[in-house]
């Protein structure tokens, strides 16, 4: 510990010397790399039920790799991204190993932190987040909530470290589930609309690596706008759409097939399982 990280501990603050990423499939390797933009891989310790995901992982990141008992052992922060239905499991392996004041956080959907909490000793700070894969890249969007022994310095701990893989925000935890099916889930949709387009490009004649290249682009730009402008998507639209042109026959096919309706719906359901998902672990 330098000499800095002591006072800032004594001055109360929540010092972060070693993260232990418990399961390290598709969020876990999303979150490490967006960690990896700003942090040191010294301090990084991963660790997976499959001996050969966590030794890939280890060595395309350049971090450490323990067993689970290890990688808790002298851990101020544990990234729990476990399968929902695995998360009690893997709790109740860590609890008796966790470092006193060490910070949980976790990204299982649907799991409340007052589970965590019950499955953690008493006291232990708990912080449950929602991110998203683009997190790979620096462009996640994350949502937090603290537990009940969560203080603001964990807080601040959590969003610092979240932040370098994209934008981090606060919610009260009872949106957590609503969260997850708009942003969490949210690249799913995104990618499902992409491989419509390219195929519609494909029916209509192109080859398919130019109709990928045409919507890729025309994603990034359509994103860019909106969140660089801030004008409102229906405004951004309107300009695209010409009085009797080629976009508002096309927009018109999408409302016959009640598309708006059907995003509604699907995001209805997928905020229902995610709050089913807490009630299916008891
Ligand atoms: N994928 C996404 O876009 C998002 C996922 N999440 C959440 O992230 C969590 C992980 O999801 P995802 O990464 O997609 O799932 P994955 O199945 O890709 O990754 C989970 C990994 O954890 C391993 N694992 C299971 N139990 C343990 C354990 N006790 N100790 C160590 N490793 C263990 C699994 O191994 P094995 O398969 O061998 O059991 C697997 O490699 C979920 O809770 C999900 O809700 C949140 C936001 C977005
Ligand atoms: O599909 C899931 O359950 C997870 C949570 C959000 C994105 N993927």
């Amino acid at each position: 510990m330098t000499g800095m990280s002591e006072s800032a501990e004594k001055q109360g603050e929540f010092v972060d010397r070693r993260v232990a990423f418990l399961g390290v499939g598709m969020m876990g390797e999303a979150l490490l790399s967006g960690l990896l933009r700003s942090g040191d891989p010294t301090r990084i310790v991963v660790s997976d039920h499959s001996a050969e995901r966590q030794a890939q992982v280890a060595e395309k990141y350049g971090v450490q790799s323990a067993t689970t008992a290890e990688a808790v052992a002298g851990a101020t922060t544990v990234i729990a991204a476990v399968k929902p239905p695995d998360m009690g499991a893997l709790l109740d392996e860590i609890a008796a190993g966790l470092e006193p004041g060490a910070l949980v956080i976790s990204v299982a959907a649907g799991i409340t932190t007052a589970y965590l909490e019950a499955h953690l000793p008493e006291g232990t700070p708990v912080v449950r987040v929602m991110p998203n894969t683009p997190a790979l890249v620096g462009e996640g969007m994350t949502a937090i909530s603290p537990g009940t022994h969560s203080e603001s310095r964990h807080l601040a701990a959590a969003q610092d470290l979240l932040s370098s893989s994209g934008t981090v925000i606060s919610v009260p935890e009872s949106k957590l589930d609503t969260v997850t099916a708009i942003s969490g889930s949210g690249p799913a949709y995104v990618f499902y609309v992409v491989e419509a387009m390219v195929e519609a490009g494909v029916l209509l004649g192109l080859p398919r690596d130019t109709s990928t290249e045409l919507v890729v682009q025309t994603l990034y730009g359509a994103a860019t706008m909106l969140k660089e402008t801030g004008d409102h998507p229906s405004l951004l639209r309107e300009r695209v759409s010409s009085p009797g042109g080629t976009t508002i026959a096309a927009l018109r096919q999408l409302d016959d097939h009640k598309v708006r309706a059907a995003f509604l719906t699907a995001m209805e359901a997928a905020a229902r399982r995610s709050a089913e998902l807490a009630s299916d672990q008891g």
